[in-house]
């Protein structure tokens, strides 16, 4: 940058760099509208995998946890200024896709504080927290006494070290009053999730709404006019992970009238759903991707001092449905994750600045992170971009094309190196594209974050080894995929300067004609590739308009294979080469095949320390290197430290 630096402005200037990538665009199109403000308004994070250092290589999504701060404290503000009230929510899955948290053991032992730097007022715990027991403790012994009361796991319990007993993680419930006389009664509830580590136990939702604990808190000895239910649990209630549905009807015939707002992830898209008159149901993506935001009005409290109509900003006014007659009406926006758009939607909070000083502490947090993890360090230069979904399988673009290949050159046991083999991973395993240019230690978090070690069958027949993966592919799915986005279709936005905004963009209330009368003509502006969401309320849930990705369908499995005859001729045997982590249902597919095969037949292929994380750095370092001195760091690539 040409202004920002000095000694004194260190962060801003590191954070400045960051941002002022190659090939920004001149202009961009922004925020559609200011926000809807209600009696009742909400922020609502989940699935952020630890992608609190933003997406350095996607301006789109290129605000940080520090922006992050900042932005909810205005918000907080102009909350408390309209008489209203906020709440922030975070629905879970908070490790598993990038460095900041995955570099380290347990996961989140460094990037778990910096997140803990929103004034979050109900949480809930997302299945990637309890895959392992280390992590599940860390959530256990560390995160949960961080947050106390507010940390809801209405069905999740992990046995206590110390007297060997199932207890919850966090609470059954909350039961609490807004700042402005809202009586609100939260549960917390994962989807029916059975791949944790046997020292947790999550209780069916099914069970759960049958608890005696369940129905004393729905009929609660206090007053509830609201009852506030997230979940890490798909809002569709189509998706077959989802039972917030179950929870909701269970609340709905104890409970005829009263609002029941609902918060859900895990499936990482852009989602609302209306339930019934007066229950809702937001998701608000991936990956520090999106900021949700849902406001509500005409909820009967005889204790709200506050504002059902807040004046002087634009109000709810969605009914749940054309019919409904009981006065709730509602607000939803799905928020890009960026400068641009946190600055728009802070105005008139009466601070002069955007950034506060608790953010920019966080976004120095996160750069210091970085620096100790070394997370910049390079393992070579990739010739190209490499997506997850927006090109057909098998094409060369395919990140699946890259993994097979990858998967043949690295897994590789030396005393069976002239064994033809099948290299098998689920498709989930890989969780982002892989950009062309720089393939640092933080991408290869991003691209394929699991620790899921290489067993093997040894000299499985041929004929039954080359349908594994279409047996595989065909079988009953213990997998699941969900893609939202893809950097192929992302633009960058253009650099919106430190606690400045961009002049071109209106501030909140201002009209075209408001703006030509500041002297301003907006420039030409660019819809950006990006996300386009249709839900129950319509296709205006989008902030900002984007023009919409490709995106094709993949198989759940895909292979690689390695050290085949040359000659055109098939071998008698092979060794068929598969995660541990779906290791069972390779064993049923073989069977299936007409093998007789049980668990005792696999074994490690590999030392179980090389991972579905090591893999793609090890290629990396045998084919990209070469390339390092040329990289084109100018394919929106720039490094923050
Ligand atoms: N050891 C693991 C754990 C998970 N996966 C993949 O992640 C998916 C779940 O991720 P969410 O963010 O949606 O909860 C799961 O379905 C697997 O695809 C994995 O590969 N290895
Ligand atoms: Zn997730
Ligand atoms: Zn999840």
């Amino acid at each position: 940058c040409e202004s920002c630096y000095s000694p004194a402005n260190e962060v801003i200037h590191e954070r400045h760099v960051r941002r002022m990538q190659p090939g920004a665009q001149d202009a961009t199109v922004g925020p559609r509208a200011p926000l809807e403000w209600g009696q009742l308004n909400f922020l609502h994070t989940t699935d952020t995998h630890g992608w609190l250092e933003g997406h350095l290589k996607e301006q789109n999504y290129g605000a940080d946890w520090g922006d992050f701060v900042s932005f909810s404290r205005h918000m907080q503000q102009k909350a408390g200024n309209l008489g209203v009230d906020l709440l922030l929510v975070d629905t879970g899955d908070l490790h598993d896709g990038n460095g900041l948290s995955d570099a380290v053991s347990p996961n989140g032992l460094l990037s778990n504080p910096i997140f803990d730097e929103i004034e979050y007022d109900v949480l809930t715990i997302g299945n990637h927290e309890l895959y392992l027991t280390d992590i599940a403790y860390e959530t256990f012994s560390n995160f949960s006494k961080v947050w106390g009361t507010k940390y809801v796991t209405s069905n999740v319990q992990i046995i206590n070290p110390n007297t060997g007993v199932f207890e919850y993680i966090g609470n059954q419930y909350r039961y609490f009053t807004t700042a402005h006389g809202l009586r609100i009664m939260t549960f917390g509830v994962l989807y029916d999730f059975t791949g944790n580590s046997n020292v947790s136990k999550v209780i069916k939702a099914a069970t759960m709404v049958q608890q005696q604990w369940f129905l004393d808190a729905v009929n609660y000895d206090e007053p509830i006019d609201l009852f506030l239910l997230i979940g890490h649990n798909p809002v569709r209630t189509t998706d077959y992970s989802n039972t917030l549905g179950l929870v909701q009807k269970t609340i709905r015939s104890m409970r005829p009238s009263t609002p029941v707002q609902i918060f859900g992830g895990h499936s990482h898209i852009r989602d609302f759903q209306v339930y019934d008159e007066s229950s809702t149901a937001l998701e608000s993506g991936r990956y520090c991707e999106t900021l949700g935001w849902l406001s509500m009005s005409g909820i009967n409290s005889s204790t709200f001092t506050g504002n059902i109509k807040p004046r002087g900003v634009a109000n709810p006014s969605r009914k749940p449905s054309n019919t409904s007659t009981n006065g709730l009406v509602y607000s939803r926006r799905y928020l890009d994750w960026n400068r641009l758009t946190f600055e728009y939607h802070a105005t008139n909070s009466q601070a002069s600045t955007f950034d506060y000083h608790s953010g920019l502490r966080v976004t120095g947090d996160i750069t210091d992170v970085r620096k100790e993890l070394n997370l910049s360090a390079l393992y070579g230069c990739a010739p190209a971009t490499y997506c997850e979904s927006c090109q057909k399988f098998g094409a060369p673009g395919n990140i699946f094309s890259l993994t097979s290949i990858a998967l043949g050159a690295t897994v590789v046991n030396a005393s069976r190196s002239t064994v033809p083999r099948y290299i098998i991973v689920n498709t989930g395993s890989i969780r982002f594209d892989l950009v062309k240019g720089p393939f640092t230690y933080d991408d290869s978090f991003i691209v394929s974050p699991f620790t899921d070690a290489f067993q093997y069958i040894a000299n499985v027949p041929y004929s039954m080894a080359k349908n594994v993966i279409n047996g595989l592919n065909g079988a009953a799915v213990q997998d699941k995929r969900n893609s939202a986005g893809s950097l192929f279709g992302s633009m960058p936005l253009p650099s919106s300067k430190d606690s400045c905004l961009d002049p071109t963009l209106g501030l909140e209330g201002e009209t075209e004609s408001d703006l030509k009368a500041r002297g301003i003509t907006r420039r030409q502006t660019t819809v950006s590739p990006g996300y386009v969401t249709s839900d129950d309320f319509g296709t205006d849930g989008d902030d900002t308009p984007h023009s919409e990705i490709p995106s094709y369908s993949q198989p759940n499995y895909a292979q690689g294979n390695a050290s085949f005859p040359t000659d055109g001729t098939t071998p008698d045997v092979v060794d068929v080469i598969f995660l541990d982590y779906f290791a069972s249902t390779v064993v049923s597919i073989l069977n299936k095949l007409g093998g007789t095969y049980t668990i005792a037949d696999v074994s490690y292929y590999l030392d179980p320390s090389f991972t579905t994380q090591s893999y793609l750095p090890a290629y990396a370092k045998m084919a990209w290197q070469a390339n390092v001195p040329n990289c084109p760091v100018g394919e929106g690539v720039g490094f923050s430290d």
